[in-house]
């Protein structure tokens, strides 16, 4: 159950919350709780993995996790070396060494790339470094030199193994400068990336590949971390006995199934529009037309089973022009069905099951007046942009997802009484979309170039863009649609008795499950050129096709 207000939210002089000082050792036991998939890839803040792989060593001396490591670097380094056409014998590969075990593992690596001919060359660069690994370099033919001769190696080197800071990386490093043509391999995260966040120093080391070891760090998957990172490889350390539940995951196209969990019965042959869902729009204005129209668009081509539309008069002819699907509802009959939904829920071929809101809105008498009546009806909702601006904190035991972006996501938590500002989003955003779950008690879609589904209690899932075309103006609205369509379609656990964190968990799926069809549909429609909102929205059969659904 989530409970309101949440135990660790004060009261300050304006009578607002404001989060108080254990905030955060309270939200990280949260994120905890929650359960675990096969599926769906793990992912564990950078700290915990540390102390899962301190735990599993029993000896500190002990280098067996650290070969293990250095030998998934060095296969790496060599499958880099080798990829277009690079020879092994004689390459030249500098490895910029740390001073703690992620130096180590660079030394390691060199050592081993150094017994298979490759001229390893390590660059101290802190005042001590892991002995043991120094060692087994200067046993191996390998070579040590300093900072000083950085810039000129530089000019003459294949590849560069960054093995400066991992997860024990404290703010105010120091870092080299490489230049962008020089191909980077990271040992276990990108030196300058925080493990636990993703937070990254602007002079971060950014790698063309990562070899992450032990388990995936969530500061390789949000934040500037992934932007950084390149691909991302995981060496299994069998460290899972010594890990805690995970931070979140990571879901991928192969879990579309997994996350949408659907009733089949409507998809048999028998199955009319009704039970393949009705969804809501209130949507658009004089000033943001086409914004009603890419969300009543996209939620069409998502397959939904009608579409139900309150829009301005300003919008309604181009929405019927270029949506000829949807059929508009003018105020009556709108309240007649609100009735109806109060009444007997959602079912029903003269209920809606789903609204999505916002996409076009602006704030003004009629808006909230529709907006208020919509939300005592008590369906499942996505609230976007427009409707983002209208809604106030607070617990209402409700479906809904907000999908904010980082300006509306500040906007949220600053009405929420939490003062964070648009940097400290960026460098600790899984808990910051925490924040807001639970200050407006739904699942937060906060949006980027990962995008993180977050419930009240913490349970978190993330989806990776595939290019960054997808930030443009229109977007956003896409995938609105989309998600109003998924939400009309579901059936929620609710219905069977299920407790409120079990249907949150289902609406962070089901927001996740968007994403990705949204993220799917950009990477089919980039793969064609440049992307707008309408290439997305053209793209989204076929990415629903291939994703299986
Ligand atoms: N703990 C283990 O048993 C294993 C660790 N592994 C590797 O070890 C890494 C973690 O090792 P460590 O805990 O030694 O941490 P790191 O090697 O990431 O860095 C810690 C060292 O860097 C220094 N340091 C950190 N921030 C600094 C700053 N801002 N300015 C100057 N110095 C700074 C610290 O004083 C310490 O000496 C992992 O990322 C992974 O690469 C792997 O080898 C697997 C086994
Ligand atoms: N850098 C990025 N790389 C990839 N996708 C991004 C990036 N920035 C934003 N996105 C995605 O693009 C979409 C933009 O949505 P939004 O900001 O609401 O746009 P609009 O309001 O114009 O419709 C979201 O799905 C978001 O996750």
């Amino acid at each position: 159950m989530v409970t309101w207000p949440p135990p660790w939210w004060l009261p300050n002089d304006k009578n607002t919350l404001v989060p108080a000082r254990s905030a955060a050792a309270d939200l990280q036991e949260f994120a905890l709780t929650v359960g675990y998939s096969e599926r769906m890839i793990p992912v564990y803040a950078g700290s915990h993995v540390r102390d899962a792989e301190t735990a599993q060593l029993k000896d500190a001396n002990d280098t067996t996790l650290m070969r293990l490591a250095a030998d998934a670097l060095a296969h790496q380094a060599v499958l880099m070396l080798k990829s277009d056409g690079g020879r092994l014998y004689g390459a030249r590969v500098l490895g910029l060494i740390g001073p703690g075990n992620n130096g180590g593992d660079g030394l390691f690596a060199l050592a081993a790339l150094a017994k298979r001919g490759v001229r390893a060359t390590a660059v101290l660069l802190a005042p001590q470094a892991h002995a043991q690994g120094l060692a087994a370099l200067v046993r191996s033919g390998g070579r040590t030199t300093t900072a000083k001769h950085l810039d000129e190696l530089l000019v003459d080197t294949d590849l560069v193994v960054d093995a400066l800071y991992g997860t024990g990386l404290r703010p105010g490093a120091e870092l080299p400068k490489i230049p962008s043509q020089v191909r980077v391999l990271a040992a276990d995260i990108p030196s300058g990336v925080d493990a636990n966040t993703g937070a990254a120093a602007p002079s971060v080391i950014r790698a063309d590949r990562t070899v992450c070891f032990g388990a995936l760090k969530t500061g390789l998957v949000v934040g500037s971390g992934h932007l950084v990172s390149g691909s991302i490889h995981i060496t299994d350390a069998g460290l899972t006995d010594h890990l805690p539940k995970p931070d979140a995951w990571v879901v991928q196209g192969d879990d579309l199934e997994l996350l949408l969990d659907r009733d089949q019965s409507w998809a048999a042959a028998g199955a009319h529009k009704y039970q393949r869902g009705v969804l809501g729009l209130l949507a658009g204005s004089a000033k943001y037309p086409g914004a009603a129209v890419l969300s009543a668009r996209a939620a069409v081509a998502s397959g939904l089973g009608l579409l139900r539309t309150v829009v301005p008069e300003a919008v309604a002819t181009a929405l019927t022009t270029q949506v000829p699907e949807s059929v508009p509802l003018n105020t009556e009959e709108l309240t007649a069905l609100l009735a109806r939904n109060r009444r007997n829920g959602r079912a029903g071929a003269t209920r809606i099951s789903a609204w999505a809101i916002g996409p076009g809105l602006v704030d003004n008498a009629e808006t909230r007046q529709y907006l208020d009546q919509i939300l005592e009806a008590n369906n499942p909702c996505v609230l976007d942009a427009g409707a983002l601006a209208m809604l106030e904190p607070g617990e209402h035991h409700q479906l809904r997802i907000l999908t904010p972006h980082a300006g509306e996501l500040h906007s949220l938590l600053a009405k929420a009484g939490v003062r964070v500002s648009a940097t400290d989003i960026a460098t600790d955003p899984i808990r910051w979309a925490r924040w807001a779950a639970v200050a407006y008690d739904c699942v937060i879609l906060l949006k980027g170039s990962a995008t993180i589904c977050t419930a009240p209690d913490g349970y978190a899932l993330i989806v990776h863009a595939a290019t960054p075309d997808l930030a443009t103006a229109g977007s956003g609205d896409v995938l609105t649609g989309i998600l109003g369509t998924l939400l009309a379609a579901a059936t929620f656990p609710s219905m069977t008795g299920a407790d409120e964190v079990t249907q949150s968990h289902r609406l962070t799926e089901l927001a996740a499950a968007g994403a990705l069809i949204h993220a799917h549909a950009g990477a089919l429609a980039a793969a064609e050129g440049t992307l707008s909102a309408v290439d997305l929205l053209q793209e989204l059969p076929r990415a629903a096709r291939q994703l299986g659904l």
